[in-house]
């Protein structure tokens, strides 16, 4: 199927089952390290690489000799934060002798709906991903209470993938793929190769989760499926506790993938489009025919600014007649826009007093 090696951006999700020996509660190492080879291979292929990682609540839990049965939340809270750190620093180490630099970025699920905080942690991604950053992802379990928890990161990792708009997704699993029904229970169950859409007819099939330290089972990877495919992202769901489990995808292991609906960046357009906009911005001759040739709105072609608006909010773009010409994601506030509209790049600072971007819009952030 689908090489990973021509992936522009890839996001592997890492189950607990996988990180963690079930037995034992320790780390496994030799797995971890086999892994941080194929992230080295992905990036020496010129692939960018986000990691979502569970494990946090597995490896606190036998630090703390919690029980393997059912915790209360205080508990997987404590034991997520003792956990986490330790995770986080095992992926530094792994990935440190391959020259790699890693970040722990902690999510929760507030940070996809609140799109200020959403733009910000995309923003935050963006600019580790272009220093060459491998970003590990969690949920941020210490503050996510039951209402606002993914609970799985099945869901986060396809969330991950949508904001950075990855054009493939891995879901790690202790499972080489989906099946008919769930294969711990049905010995007749077979595996798809390819799920072109996920009808209710596949909805049936799946299944909860099968080991005590995982959470989502089959019903949250097809949630994320939905939600990656719809964004452009190919996600597939592959057996992750070989060693090499990325390297084995690519030589051709079982998986089952399930096909892109769109492409990334239609994606994203369609959704700058539905934005309710909070204000306009008018433009000058000069900027129509730049935006119309595929460049970012600068202020400099910026005549008019009206409403009031912060930053990553919605706005119409207008030209001189008040024709609508779309609508684009701003990075300065409406009281920045009116301070800077007409002025050269290289007046910008002057202007606000501290340093800014020169585009109002960048080109990727408008939909026309
Ligand atoms: N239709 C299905 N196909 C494959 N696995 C299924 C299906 N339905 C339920 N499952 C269960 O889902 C498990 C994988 O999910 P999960 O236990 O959450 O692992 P992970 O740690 O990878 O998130 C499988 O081991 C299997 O027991
Ligand atoms: N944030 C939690 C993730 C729990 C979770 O999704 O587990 P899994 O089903 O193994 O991916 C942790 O780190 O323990």
């Amino acid at each position: 199927m689908a090489s990973l090696s021509t992936a522009k951006r890839l996001v592997a999700k890492i189950g607990s089952a996988l990180l963690v020996d079930r037995a034992t509660g320790a780390l496994r190492r030799d797995w971890l390290a086999s892994l941080a080879e194929d992230v080295a291979w992905l990036k020496g292929q010129g692939t960018e690489v986000v990691l979502v990682s569970s494990g946090s609540i597995a490896l606190g839990r036998g630090v703390l000799g919690l029980p393997a049965t059912e915790l209360a939340l205080e508990q997987s809270q404590a034991a997520a934060a003792v956990g986490q750190i330790r995770l986080a620093r095992a992926y530094e180490e792994m990935l440190a002798p391959h020259d790699i630099t890693t970040a722990q970025v902690l999510v929760t699920l507030e940070d996809s709906t609140d799109r200020r905080r959403y733009l910000n942690s995309r923003a935050t991604l963006e600019q580790l991903l272009s220093m060459r950053v491998v970003p590990i992802v969690n949920e941020n379990d210490t503050v996510a209470t039951d209402e606002i928890r993914f609970g799985d990161n099945d869901r986060l990792a396809a969330q991950i993938a949508v904001t950075v708009g990855a054009d493939q997704l891995i879901l790690l699993s202790d499972v080489d793929g989906f099946y008919t029904a769930n294969p711990a229970l049905d010995r007749d169950a077979t595996r798809y190769d390819v799920i072109e859409r996920i009808t209710a007819d596949i909805e049936k099939m799946a299944g909860d989760a099968g080991s005590g330290l995982s959470k989502g089972g089959m019903k949250t990877k097809l949630i994320a499926a939905r939600t990656a495919t719809a964004a452009g992202c190919a996600m597939a769901i592959t057996e992750g506790s070989v060693l090499n489990p990325l390297r084995a995808l690519e030589n051709g292991a079982n998986a089952t993938w399930f096909t892109a609906q769109t492409d990334p960046q239609a994606a994203r357009k369609r959704w700058i489009a539905a934005m309710k906009p909070r204000g306009t911005v008018t433009l000058d001759a000069g900027a129509v025919d730049a935006l119309h040739a595929g460049k970012s709105l600068l202020a400099a072609g910026i005549t008019g600014v009206a409403g009031r608006f912060q930053r990553g909010d919605a706005v119409a773009i207008a030209d001189a007649g008040g024709h609508i010409l779309g609508h684009g994601l701003t990075r300065y506030t409406a009281d920045e826009a009116r301070a800077i509209r007409g002025r050269k790049s290289h007046e910008i600072e002057a202007v606000l007093g501290y340093p800014a971007r020169a585009a109002l819009i960048h080109r990727d952030d408008m939909a026309l």
